[in-house]
């Protein structure tokens, strides 16, 4: 098969042409006859779809990184198969939009197509969702705004994407949405012309396509959008259910709903429930869907979001900037974000200020290198939280202090900087008990990885969970140590308010990055360097080789590039990337 006429490719010296090392070779013959050569690395895998293999792949002439799709030729044998390929390569490379993965350039070789497209390395909403689950309606509207960007370029261009679902939208590095998979794309030679082929993906799919009939049009994708909308509000697709035939009967029937559990405004039940209607014809264009009410609800809309929505929800205080004056503060934009003023008719940009000075106490004290895996924490602060917590339980301004990785044998142990001890076991479950107390908390992990909390105290407590609790004593009081005595302080944490924990960690040859319950990311370097990451509060605590901290906001120390601590950082949203891609529950592993 021929896809490409004007390069012929001489493929690497590996010999498994989807393995994870190699140099690809493309040839370049020039009409001349000249032969030029342009090799590619083939780095990190990065996913894989019904036919390709994706994996970063970087040009050893420009160092430009891509995400190269390799398709092993010996897979298109059916013509309908070569056929997808072919077309999504002839749509996609006609394309260029800002909220569409760019199409840089493909080639052959005997073996495989390669298709180089641009690097999207914050994953898709897919894996965004799976991690928070729903997302906030500033959330959505930023997002829409663009997915609406891109389906307006692509219909003006005649072109149906037929896939729209939210494993097909990137996010960006600089967290725009950038729509890919052109696989089942479709180019309309007229306005007006239907398309018949039974396409698109179960839960996303348009009636019309179901019942075949009359064909279909752009429409499908306004439908899809709808579901979009939904899923990202709700936190899973309307017509949902574990039987392919039985999602195809609900959205024949248009049978979803609301559910109770979950809050969302007025307008975004309205906007969705006018999309998802059966006739094509009576869901609104993109122009009407921008017009409609719940983009324009009295507020300012961002236009990226801050990169530590990835993992967590932005903060109230992050959302408060973009109300009117009257309903929020008057504070301007706290990251690299310049909102979006949508008015009826037309978007502004307004610029973003920097963000007023640091929010919060920080220090957490000199360490003391009991080992390289060890911390302990400075009596000054301890203070301070004993004084806050009599009153209400510290969930904030905590972090790892001391920690042991038995991970070889049963998991890892920690004290916390409340005094709370903890274990992180080998199967997910977690366990954590309060100073001074008998009362302790039990975590387990459902299957829809939801953590289940269980509160028992140590005279009563289920036999199941002996061997656990004997643990949990065994690393408490190998971990306790003289001088570094429980922090005396009543807690009261309950069930409702169980104190953090260790969600997940990870180890790596340079660091251990613990990620806890309280959104606080901390990342300890093996040179005793430390970056804790406080999402919530948006502030970000260095300590340096000297053991001498600062703490700034979160925006400013992603402004800098150079230096110690942004390489640090750079290096804790590698592995926090890693982290999140679901590779790693806890236990040891590498980013690179
Ligand atoms: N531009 C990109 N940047 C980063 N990762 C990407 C990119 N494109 C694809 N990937 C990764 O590769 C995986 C497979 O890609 P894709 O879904 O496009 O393959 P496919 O075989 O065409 O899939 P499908 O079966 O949906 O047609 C994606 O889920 C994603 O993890």
């Amino acid at each position: 098969m021929a896809l490409s006429s004007r390069s012929s490719v001489r493929k690497s010296s590996s010999k498994d042409s989807t393995s994870n090392e190699g140099l690809i070779e493309e040839q370049i013959v020039k009409p001349s006859g000249e032969v030029t050569i342009r090799r590619y690395s083939k780095g990190k895998f990065l996913g894989k779809g019904g036919f390709a293999r994706v994996y970063e792949l970087t040009s050893l002439e420009t160092r430009k990184v891509y995400a190269g799709k390799v398709v092993v030729k010996a897979s298109l044998t059916k013509s309908r198969a070569k056929q997808k390929l072919m077309s999504e390569i002839k749509i996609h490379r006609s394309l260029r939009h800002t909220n569409i993965v760019s199409f840089e350039h493909f080639f052959e070789d005997n073996e495989n197509v390669y298709i180089l497209l641009e690097l999207c390395p914050n994953q898709t909403m897919s894996e965004l969702l799976r991690r928070r689950k729903r997302l906030t309606e500033l959330e959505v509207q930023c997002y829409s705004i663009q997915i609406i960007s891109a389906l307006k370029y692509l219909h003006a261009k005649k072109v149906i994407h037929r896939d729209l679902k939210i494993g097909n939208l990137f996010i960006s590095e600089k967290m725009e949405i950038k729509l890919g998979d052109f696989g089942l794309a479709s180019k309309l030679e007229y306005d007006g012309q239907m398309r018949k082929t039974i396409c698109g993906t179960p839960n996303y799919i348009a009636p019309e396509i179901l019942d075949g009939k009359e064909g279909h049009s752009y429409e499908v994708d306004i439908w899809s959008f709808g579901v979009i909308l939904y899923t990202l509000l709700i936190g899973k697709p309307p017509f949902e259910t574990n039987d392919v035939k039985k999602t195809y009967n609900l959205i024949k029937m248009n049978a979803y709903s609301f559910p109770d559990s979950v809050r969302i405004s007025e307008q975004a039940r309205s906007l969705i429930t006018r999309i998802l209607r059966t006739e094509p014809s009576r869901r609104p264009n993109l122009d009407e869907i921008l017009e409609h009410d719940f983009f324009h609800m009295g507020h300012s809309i961002p236009q990226f979001l801050p990169i530590s929505t990835l993992a967590v929800p932005p903060s109230d205080k992050y959302i408060k900037q973009f109300l009117p004056s009257s309903m929020g503060t008057q504070q301007q934009p706290t990251t690299d974000t310049a909102p979006l003023k949508l008015s009826r008719n037309t978007l502004t940009l307004t610029s973003p200020r920097d963000m007023a000075a640091s929010l919060r106490p920080k220090t957490h004290g000199t360490r003391n290198s009991v080992e390289n895996t060890q911390r302990t924490l400075s009596p000054k602060v301890t203070e301070v939280a004993s004084i806050k917590a009599k009153n209400e339980p510290q969930t904030q301004n905590i972090w790892v202090k001391k920690w042991v990785d038995y991970s070889s044998k049963y998991g890892l142990g920690y004290i916390l900087s409340n005094g709370c001890a903890g274990v992180y076991f080998n199967d997910s479950c977690k366990i954590i008990i309060e100073p001074n107390s008998t009362q302790f908390y039990y975590v387990e992990r459902t299957t829809d990885r939801r953590d289940i909390i269980f509160s028992y105290s140590l005279d009563n407590y289920p036999k199941s969970l002996h061997k656990k609790v004997a643990l949990l004593q065994h690393f408490k009081n190998y971990l306790e140590t003289e001088g570094d005595s429980p922090v005396a302080q009543e807690l009261h944490f309950s069930n409702e308010n169980p104190p953090p924990y260790v969600k997940k960690w990870m180890r790596t040859k340079r660091a251990i990055l613990f990620r806890l319950s309280n959104k606080i990311v901390q990342v300890s370097f093996q040179d005793q360097t430390e970056v804790i990451l406080s999402s919530e509060e948006k502030v970000v605590t260095y300590v340096n080789k000297k053991a001498e901290r600062i703490t700034i906001p979160l925006a400013e120390a992603l402004e800098s590039t150079h230096g110690e601590m942004a390489k640090r950082l750079k290096y804790t949203r590698d592995i926090l990337n890693y982290m999140m891609n679901g590779q790693v529950n806890g236990g040891t592993g590498s980013p690179t």
